[in-house]
């Protein structure tokens, strides 16, 4: 688990790299923006300036054509800033999005273990691209400062006074952003927090829709998922107040100091110290110095990016397995569990397991449902580390390979097989460089899938969208998957748990008999399954109790237990471990 600091300084990490990733874009939108500023700065003194040849009846023609040119110059670097802002605001979102995908996926059931699936979409795609306008925000927050400090200072070479006049007024001004920028950022992120809290149990829902059904509860679940809304108005609600607070002392504040800066103006121009053209000039820079509405705004809008990067930092900051260099040697696939240990909270699930499986056999791990079957196989692959102990496939340590070779030796059959891919064809071949046809059928058949698949509307081109699947014809998609992935060790965990007792025995029969070469982990709730393994290893109370034939435990009364009432229960893919 994470620390906040520890998710802050991601989330810092993140952005920074964010803003690399768009920085030449970055530096144009600085530029436009800068230049927009610039031009903005220029044209009350060139407008003062024609005024005061116009009332003196001197020629202007010059002088017009600079104004025309400056406003219309303004409308350029207009255009520009928006286009150059939603191209740096894309591409940020999109860096972002691939990042923080990539390390969903490399974490892996971690991650689900702390975040809540709707919550993560919500992270990855809303979050996401309210995080990707942090560059661009922070260019034009730059410029939007660099409005009201170019007005101090252009009045302060129209005549020093009128910049002391602002001064004296500038610190509440200063303090009101600031309490405005601190707010925002807490209503914000109580915002985003309840939002990603919605998507969540949407997500739940969705997900068991049929159970919501079934237990005619869809009023029940519609108020559960709702419950955050409350929290969200009000979070909303205050953020309004927050600006509006913001706004209204800006408004309060700000005449009275353009006021004062006029004042003085008129007193200076009574005394011949200033022209008309230049009290005209001062008159705008004291609304640009005054600029607080457009502070307000970009604030906000740096505020809402950085709250949400700070939601991408905590998924970021969950560490990713790393993986060795170590290459896998030839070798039988011989399996070791060697003191394995694994908890879950305050639970010791696996407690100092030692297991040896010798490469070409078969070991069926057995035991009541929670006795830490599966977990024991995703260690065993390594689709979860141990808390304390070592794997080897081969004699080398699961985390010291490379993650090619470690995902290329160890294929996977879940009792719910996630089915990815475009087609069933690509879905048996997933993971595999360059899946031949042949190699897919010759899978499905072994899968007993064969049959089904060819009377599909295109048969293997059938989109999996529309090749509607029974939970067995599903667990026999995902065996296809895993015997099409071949390597030297196969693991399934519950995966024959839908098929038919003759289908099930049909193809463990097939593996035993030469169908794969590879060593086999099977986590089976049937004795008959049990009974067709080379050996079986007997989880009880988070220890191996026995490993044995099948026929030599089947003696023990409580060996024989381990087959009844468990059935029902079975682990998933994405049960998180
Ligand atoms: N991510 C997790 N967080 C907390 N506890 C977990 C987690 N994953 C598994 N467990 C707990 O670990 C224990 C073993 O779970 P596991 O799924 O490995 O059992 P199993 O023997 O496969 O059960 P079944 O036969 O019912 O599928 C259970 O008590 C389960 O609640």
């Amino acid at each position: 688990m994470t620390t906040p600091t520890a998710d802050n300084d991601t989330s810092r990490t993140l952005l920074r790299a964010a803003t690399r990733h768009s920085g030449a874009r970055t530096a144009a939108l600085c530029l436009v923006s800068t230049a927009a500023t610039g031009a903005g700065l220029l044209l009350p003194a060139a407008l003062g300036r024609t005024l005061d040849l116009l009332l003196a009846g001197a020629p202007a023609t010059g002088w017009v054509w600079c104004c025309a040119g400056l406003a219309v110059l303004l409308v350029l670097l207009d255009g520009c800033q928006s286009v150059v802002v939603g191209t740096v605001d894309a591409r940020t979102t999109a860096w972002l999005r691939e990042r923080l995908t990539r390390h969903v996926l490399a974490v892996g059931p971690a991650v689900t273990a702390r975040f809540r699936a709707g919550d993560l979409v919500a992270r990855l795609v809303g979050n996401a691209a309210q995080a990707g306008t942090a560059p661009a925000a922070r260019a034009a927050l730059l410029a939007a400062f660099a409005g009201p400090v170019g007005g101090i200072v252009a009045l302060g070479l129209i005549d020093v006074r009128l910049a002391v006049v602002f001064l004296a007024g500038a610190p509440v001004l200063a303090a009101l952003v600031r309490a405005f920028a601190r707010d925002t950022s807490r209503c914000v992120t109580h915002y985003q927090r309840e939002q990603g809290r919605i998507a969540a149990a949407l997500a739940e829902a969705v997900d068991g829709h049929r159970t919501v059904r079934a237990a005619g509860t869809a009023d029940r679940e519609t108020a559960r998922i709702l419950r955050p809304l409350p929290l969200l108005s009000r979070a909303g609600h205050r953020m309004w107040q927050v600006q509006g607070r913001a706004a209204a002392r800006a408004v309060a504040v700000a005449p009275l100091l353009q006021l004062g800066v006029l004042a003085v103006a008129g007193v200076l121009l009574a005394r011949h110290r200033l022209s008309v053209g230049e009290v005209l000039a001062a008159s705008r820079y004291a609304v640009l110095a005054t600029g607080v509405g457009m502070l307000v705004t970009q604030f906000a809008q740096v505020a809402r990016a950085r709250a949400a990067a700070g939601r991408l930092g905590e998924i970021a900051s969950e560490p990713a397995p790393a993986h060795g260099s170590r290459r896998l040697p030839p070798g039988p696939g011989r399996l070791e569990l060697r003191g394995v240990t694994a908890r879950r909270g305050s639970h010791t699930v696996l407690a100092g397991i030692d297991l040896v499986v010798p490469g070409g056999t078969t070991l069926a791990v057995v035991g009541r449902s929670g006795a830490g079957k599966s977990l024991l196989a995703a260690v065993a692959g390594r689709l979860a580390d141990p808390d304390d102990g070592e794997v080897l496939l081969d004699g080398v340590p699961l985390s010291e390979l490379t993650h090619d070779d470690l995902r290329g030796a160890i294929a996977y059959a879940f009792e719910r097989p996630a089915l990815l891919g475009d087609t069933v064809e690509n879905a048996i071949g997933l993971g595999l460089p360059a899946p031949s046809p042949t190699a897919v059928r010759e899978a499905a058949r072994t899968a007993d899938a064969d049959d089904f698949v060819r009377r599909l509307p295109n048969g293997y081109a059938t989109a999996l969208a529309d090749a509607p699947r029974s939970g067995g014809e599903s667990q026999r998609l995902g065996l296809a998957r895993a015997f099409a992935h071949g390597g030297r060790l196969l693991i399934l965990d519950d995966a024959l748990s839908s098929l038919d007792t003759v289908t099930e025995a049909r193809i463990t029969a097939a593996l035993a008999g030469g169908g794969s070469s590879a060593t086999r982990l099977l986590v089976a709730h049937r004795a008959a399954t049990a009974a067709r393994a080379d050996a079986v290893a007997w989880l009880d109370g988070g220890r191996v109790r026995a490993v044995g034939r099948h026929e030599e435990l089947w003696g023990t009364a409580a060996y024989r237990e381990a087959f009844t009432g468990s059935a029902e229960t079975a682990s998933t893919e994405g049960a998180g471990r």
